[in-house]
């Protein structure tokens, strides 16, 4: 097994993701369905990929950033949220960015919010000028409140942020929300929004140029084709032959259409990728338009 220290001198890809938590079994499954396979260590935090020289790191999704900039690892999986917030760190402290998204992954979506009381009104920033806000993302909102010349007290909390306002420790708060039941649970409501989140994949500033750039062009092309199939399905039906430009103007989402005669009649049959959701409405339209014998399949790979 390769060592776990050593950044410069790897021959090996490494890839942090989180240990356990909201991101890690979709950052598992994910880089799962791009062909890569472990065998773990006994601590389960050093996972040496079999398939492909690609292992794993497990650990506290807060770690991945310094992570990056250690060249411990090479790439992460981690929410922007807790990215950005260390690039926003590194801004104020004039430092330069090590680390940036590299793709956005479609799970772990939450938002960043200002919140304030059930009882208050939002008037705007200037409503903010001298109260105290309590965060654990310190960096990101003084970002937001410098680009909104606005000075306030930040009270740096690393959990349960939203119940500062109840023990007097602020007067409003900035935390990720998602369904926003935890802010109603505590008499809050948002007020304005200073990010949207998700989960990326974060890599290298500057491309990678030995044996694991390479590495990381082959993973990032096989990435780019899972996530691009994801929401993608191949819908078959047959139609008259005059009826296929009406059924194609139905599904605007679509590939360029494979149109096979139907033998000894005037019929032909579809087979089209959709990337869209296949609703059933979208395909309740497409029926009352002449299409039969409608199938909806989801693509498990595909090479451009
Ligand atoms: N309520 C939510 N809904 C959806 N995504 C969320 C929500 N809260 C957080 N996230 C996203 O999931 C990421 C991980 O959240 P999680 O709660 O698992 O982290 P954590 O408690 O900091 O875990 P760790 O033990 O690894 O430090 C967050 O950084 C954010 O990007
Ligand atoms: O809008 P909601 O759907 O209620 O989600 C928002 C909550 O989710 C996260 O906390 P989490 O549940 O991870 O607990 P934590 O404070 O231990 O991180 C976040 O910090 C918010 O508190
Ligand atoms: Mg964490």
């Amino acid at each position: 097994m390769s060592p776990v220290n050593g950044g410069a001198t790897r021959d090996r890809l490494r890839i942090a993701i989180q240990k356990s938590g909201r991101l890690s079994e979709p950052a598992r499954g994910l880089l799962a369905s791009c062909g890569l396979s472990w065998r773990e260590s006994r601590d389960k935090l050093f996972c040496y990929g079999e398939t492909l020289p690609v292992d794993l790191l497990l650990v506290r999704d807060d770690d991945i950033p310094g992570l990056l900039a250690d060249g411990v690892c090479d790439y992460g999986i981690v929410g922007r949220n807790v990215l950005d917030e260390v690039g926003a760190d590194r801004a104020l402290k004039g430092l330069p960015q090590v680390s940036k998204a590299v793709r956005g992954l479609g799970f772990g979506g939450c938002r960043l919010d200002i919140a304030i009381p059930e009882s208050a009104e939002w008037t705007g920033p200037a409503q903010l000028q001298g109260s105290r806000i309590a965060t654990s993302y310190p960096g990101l909102l003084q970002q937001w409140l410098d680009a909104n010349g606005v000075e306030a007290t930040i009270v740096n909390l690393s959990g349960s942020v939203e119940i500062a306002p109840r023990l007097g420790q602020a007067d409003v708060i900035c935390d990720l929300v998602s369904s926003g039941a935890t802010l109603t649970a505590n008499q809050l409501k948002p007020a304005v929004t200073l990010m949207t989140s998700e989960a990326v994949l974060a890599g290298p500033v500057t491309p990678l140029s030995d044996v694991r750039g390479d590495l990381a062009s082959l993973l990032l092309r096989r990435l780019d084709g899972v996530l691009r199939l994801r929401d993608s399905r191949l819908v078959m039906f047959q139609s008259r032959r005059d009826g296929v430009d009406a059924l194609l103007k139905l599904l605007p989402d679509a590939e360029a259409p494979t149109l096979l005669q139907v033998d000894g009649s005037d019929k032909v049959a579809l087979q089209v990728l959709c990337h869209g959701e296949m609703t059933w409405p979208r395909l309740e339209a497409l029926k009352q338009a002449g299409a039969a014998g409608l199938m909806v399949l989801p693509v498990e790979r595909m090479l451009a």
